[in-house]
């Protein structure tokens, strides 16, 4: 077989097998350099491939062509300002984003050659490519431009197949934005760090100067919670059970908005006003509205409350007729008073606050929904002293004070009392618990307040173990009074000689009885 013949067979084959595997599209080009570059005949291939009438229905030439256009326009188009250099130094590429960032027209760059540049010391700095080109590693550098704008160059190498570097492809980036967007970003969290800690600060000093007594996590939460949102306006509702302090969260979300505690703190206690007067005591009357009406008319609570707050506590008691003028209110910001036509703009938060289950009140169609999900923006609940035991010692000490304060004396609680109170329920929460030390340091002659002292119901629990020791033999009894004690002594004093001396026995015989009694004493 002759050498043509080879060769004819040779580029045949590859034709074929080109027209066999290209798919027309972005993958020809591809495929068809793959195919051409194992070959050592490409060109010859190449010009027989190009000069085919027609492959799949299309011209070779205008593949490429759109391939070409595709490749150049997401080029001209990107973003990013691009360079390429080639091996020599010469600028052979640059697209429209280089003179956007740069300013420098593409004309006075193309066909440049870096080298001299960096001679002359002409307009643009071309450290990067030329150091992509002496190292063959990728270099980024930040180049400042006018007007504080700051242009971050990363250059690339482009390696031939014996690993020296042909191309460098530099990516120019804008990162003015950037960096300012990071200094407004540094500025607005060094600002949210000083709104935090002023928060804290202002927190903590309107715990302590209204004797707010919170220790638990549980309410610390709450009342963390209450200072966030007393700065924005969303209604909010303030659900616990009676005596929980829900009024006292109420003040804190008017007094620590720095806008409205300049204004009025309206309270109304829905379920406390006649049903008769409620609509004239919402929203006012003008003069001789009604018999009995006064002359002047009278303004109602939310004009009162205009520029500050409405607490409407219990709104679970509120008549279906006023929930529903309530809601108006509340979405149309203005009132019209009772006999009046001229409605009035009214610029008030609204806090609500219930110990009622409002859920269950719609299911049984005595509350709106509509005005449930209105006042329901920033729900709150309060959890019951017994959810939160941890404030029960502290609020004890904090009201035992307080009394003493009131009429000068000096009473003291015993430790059972103490550890009495600290298991008790708590069924009326706060009220009842200041309610209770109020009476105890009035009504007893003594200095130190004991379990004598306490109502029947406090001592339940303590009357229990009495009890259990009545059922036993004196021997039992003495057994458990010594279990206790040994116990009791370990973990309040957290060493067995502290413990020892609280006894009054010794070391030795504190560790016996723990071990005889099983009770953990490292
Ligand atoms: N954490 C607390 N620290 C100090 N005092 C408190 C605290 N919580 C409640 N109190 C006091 O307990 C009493 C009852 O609280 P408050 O009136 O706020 O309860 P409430 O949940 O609104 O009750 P109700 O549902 O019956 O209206 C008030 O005298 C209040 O000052």
């Amino acid at each position: 077989m002759g050498s043509d013949m080879i060769y004819e067979m040779v580029t045949e084959d590859i034709i074929s097998t080109i027209t066999d595997e290209i798919n027309i599209g972005s993958l020809a080009v591809e495929r068809v350099c793959q195919i051409l570059s194992d070959s050592e005949i490409a060109g010859e291939v190449l010009t027989r491939v190009i000069t085919r009438e027609k492959f799949h229905g299309l011209n070779l030439l205008d593949v490429i062509n759109n391939e070409f256009k595709e490749l150049n326009s997401i080029f001209q188009d990107s973003y990013d300002g691009i360079s390429v250099v080639n091996k020599n130094g010469m600028v052979t590429r640059v697209n429209k984003a280089f003179e956007r960032l740069t300013g420098i027209k593409i004309k006075n760059v193309l066909g440049v050659n870096l080298h001299k540049i960096k001679k002359e010391g002409n307009y643009f700095d071309p450290t990067v490519a030329l150091k992509v080109l002496e190292t063959g590693k990728p270099v980024t550098i930040l180049q400042k431009f006018a007007k504080g704008k700051e242009i971050m160059a990363i250059g690339n190498p482009v390696f031939d197949e014996t690993g020296k570097v042909i191309w460098v492809v530099v990516n120019l980036r804008d990162v003015t934005e950037l960096k300012q967007l990071e200094e407004k970003l540094r500025k607005t969290q060094e600002l949210n760090a000083q709104y935090l800690f002023e928060m804290e600060n202002m927190r903590k000093k309107y715990t302590s100067e209204h004797c707010l007594v919170s220790k638990s996590k549980e309410m610390e939460k709450i009342i963390e919670l209450a200072t966030r949102v007393s700065m924005v306006e969303s209604p909010v509702l303030i659900q616990g059970e009676s005596g929980v302090g829900k009024e006292i969260i109420a003040n804190v979300l008017h007094n620590m908005n720095t806008k409205r505690k300049k204004g009025p703190l309206i309270k109304v206690n829905c379920g406390a006003i006649p049903k008769e007067l409620i609509e004239s005591e919402f929203f006012g009357y003008e003069p001789g509205a009604f018999t009995g009406a006064s002359r002047c008319g009278k303004p109602g609570f939310f004009e009162l409350a205009h520029k500050g707050t409405i607490f409407l506590d219990e709104i679970g008691d509120l008549p279906l007729g006023l929930q529903v003028k309530l809601l108006r209110v509340l979405q149309e910001h203005e009132i019209t008073r009772l006999g009046g036509v001229k409605t009035i703009k009214i610029d008030v938060r609204v806090v609500a606050a219930t110990n009622r289950d409002l859920e269950t009140m719609i299911k049984e169609k005595s509350f709106r929904e509509d005005l449930y999900y209105r006042i329901n923006v920033i729900p709150l609940r309060i959890p019951s002293l017994r959810e939160r035991k941890d404030d029960i010692a502290p609020l004890l000490f904090h009201f035992l004070d307080t009394y003493n304060r009131k009429y000068d004396l000096k009473k003291s609680l015993s430790d059972e009392v103490v550890e009495c109170l600290l298991k008790y329920e708590w069924p009326g929460n706060v009220r009842e618990l200041i309610n209770l030390i109020e009476r105890l340091v009035v009504t007893t002659d003594v200095q130190q307040i004991g379990l004598e002292h306490l109502p029947h119901r406090y001592r339940t629990q303590m009357d229990n173990n009495f009890y259990r020791m009545h059922q036993m033999n004196l021997t039992e009894a003495v057994e458990e009074l010594e279990r206790y004690m040994v116990s009791k002594a370990i973990q309040s004093q957290k060493s067995t000689y502290k413990a020892a001396k609280v006894l009054g026995v010794s070391q030795s015989t504190v560790v016996r009885l723990a071990k005889k009694h099983k009770v953990n004493h490292c």
